[in-house]
């Protein structure tokens, strides 16, 4: 692979395939199609280099890059309406390897379920989950942790994994109290939250050990797996925005060929060619921002802003749709799950291996499916989930802090996987500098509020059974509960 810094070094302007954003998808797609040694690939992406990121290396020091950091695009959402009108930060990665260079390195497939409902739905049924599981095990890399303290035995499924493919994976984990009372517990309560060996079998539903998409201490992602290896003929330009994607033909057919670029608002223009295509890949986000900036959408909207329009494609940023994730606390008598941070830097820089060699969150993560006759369902809501090996909700156990006095506190978030409500991404401005209009339309379906609730009692069924109780005091929020019961008021 080759990178450049300013459009002006690139060795020509016509390449046969342009990739716009080197983000997860970006990068996987530029490097499949540069095995083809005769095509010339060229990736354009916003931000720097992820390999001058220290914190992008360093598992758990993600965090460090989400909103607010330079490698961060920023965005914030309009006030969402079902939220009390709060403005939400909505962290998206503005690197090379996009989101995969910052996200949580959790590594789950979807349920078979989900794979064989986006056959389904397309109409392709290759992407069915027998039929796609060969090339998830093409990307995978399995890899046995180089700390000899983080056993991965009994953590997962050998014969569903495999260590041919190219994106590093592991099972890692660090000692804690709570991964003992949670294996108990799944024991105790073998209906709702059964002992899950693998979160990847394509049935995620019950209790077990998480993976994370690290190898030998290092974050791995669509850069360092795939473009890091990629040959000469895979081109990646840094730092530079494409603004608009433009047609080829200047007799009005709509060849999209031809691809606008820019660095500054202020700077010069420049145009690149695709000899054969353009693949837009800029996150769900920045691809319909481009589409709609490149006069392709809805018609009445991009008139609006006086945008020439070459596609009226009402479809354009509509049907935009996200999980969303409640966090809660319990007071707890178990340990903190924090650790001396200078000494585990020292620990990572002179061998990768210590805390910040895994994610910072607690390893194990729980997965539940309501049955049919469960509240959310109760006044004859159809069941948003693609079928019945697929699980409503993610009950994810971020770690224990610290409390007021003597105890500490449990932080969990509760994911609504399978949200109905649907927003919408539209420009707010046809400047390609301004961010576009984020609108998640955050719990505008009255299920994803039951199901997040009902979330919040599953939470409290674990956390009561009687391995878990004896050591949780009680609940820290939502701050009106103070009978320690969650209620549908509790939710906002
Ligand atoms: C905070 C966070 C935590 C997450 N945790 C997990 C997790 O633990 N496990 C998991 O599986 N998933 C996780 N995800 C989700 C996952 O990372 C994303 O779904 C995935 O990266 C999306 O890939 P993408 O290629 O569609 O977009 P991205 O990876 O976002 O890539 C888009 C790229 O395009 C670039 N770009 C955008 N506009 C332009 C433009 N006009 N010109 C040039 N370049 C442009 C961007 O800078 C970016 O690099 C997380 C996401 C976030 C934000």
């Amino acid at each position: 692979v080759q990178y450049f810094h300013h459009p002006a070094g690139l060795p020509t302007l016509e390449f046969d395939f342009i990739v716009v954003g080197g983000g997860n998808a970006g990068g996987v797609v530029a490097s499949r199609l540069g095995e083809v040694e005769d095509y010339k690939i060229l990736v354009i992406e916003a931000g720097p280099s992820d390999q001058d990121v220290f914190s992008v290396q360093v598992p758990a020091l993600a965090a460090d890059i989400w909103f607010g950091s330079s490698v961060d695009w920023n965005f914030t959402t309009p006030p969402q309406t079902n939220t009390n009108d709060r403005v939400l930060e909505y962290p998206r990665a503005k690197i090379l390897g996009g989101c995969s260079s910052h996200n949580d390195m959790i590594y789950n497939r979807g349920s078979r379920d989900d794979y064989n409902r986006w056959a389904s739905t397309t109409g392709d049924d290759n992407l069915a989950w027998d039929q796609i599981r060969p090339f998830i095990l093409k990307t995978e890399k399995w890899s046995s942790p180089n700390d000899p303290s983080f056993s991965e035995q009994g953590h997962f499924n050998t014969s569903i994994h495999s260590s041919a493919g190219v994106l590093g994976v592991t099972a890692p984990y660090y000692n804690h109290p709570l991964n003992d009372l949670l294996l108990k517990a799944t024991a105790e309560l073998s209906d709702e939250y059964p002992f899950l060996q693998d979160l990847n079998d394509g049935r995620p539903i019950g209790l077990g050990w998480g993976q994370a998409t690290i190898t030998h201490g290092f974050r791995t992602s669509s850069s360092t797996a795939y473009l890091a290896n990629s040959g000469d003929n895979v081109h990646v330009l840094l730092n530079t925005l494409v603004t608009r994607v433009t047609s080829i033909d200047e007799t009005g057919s709509n060849d999209f060929r031809e691809v606008i670029l820019a660095s500054t608002p202020e700077g010069s223009t420049m145009k690149l060619i695709a000899k054969k295509e353009v693949i837009l890949s800029a996150g769900v986000i920045q691809t319909p921002q481009l589409l709609l900036l490149s006069g392709i959408g809805p018609v009445d909207e991009l008139k609006a802003l006086g945008i020439e329009v070459f596609v009226d494609n009402p479809s354009v940023g509509k049907n935009f749709s996200d999980h969303i994730t409640i966090p809660i606390k319990f007071s707890t008598d178990l340990p903190t799950s924090s650790f001396d941070e200078t000494a585990a830097l020292a620990q990572w820089k002179s061998n990768h291996t210590g805390r910040l060699a895994l994610s910072q969150h607690l390893p194990q993560i729980g997965w539940v499916r309501f049955p049919q006759d469960s509240p959310p369902f109760k006044n004859g809501a159809v069941d948003p989930t693609a079928g019945p090996d697929s699980p409503h909700v993610e009950v994810f156990f971020v770690g224990v802090s610290e409390g007021s006095e003597e105890n500490s506190t449990l932080s969990m978030n509760i994911v609504n996987l399978t949200p109905a409500c649907r927003g919408s991404i539209t420009l707010a401005t046809s400047s390609p500098f301004n961010q576009p209009i984020i609108d998640p339309a955050l719990l505008d379906s009255p299920l994803d509020t039951a199901i997040l609730l009902e979330g919040f009692r599953s939470a409290q069924r674990l956390l009561a059974s009687n391995t878990l109780s004896e050591h949780i005091l009680g609940l820290d929020t939502p701050a009106s509960s103070s009978s320690g019961t969650i209620t549908d008021d509790d939710v906002i």
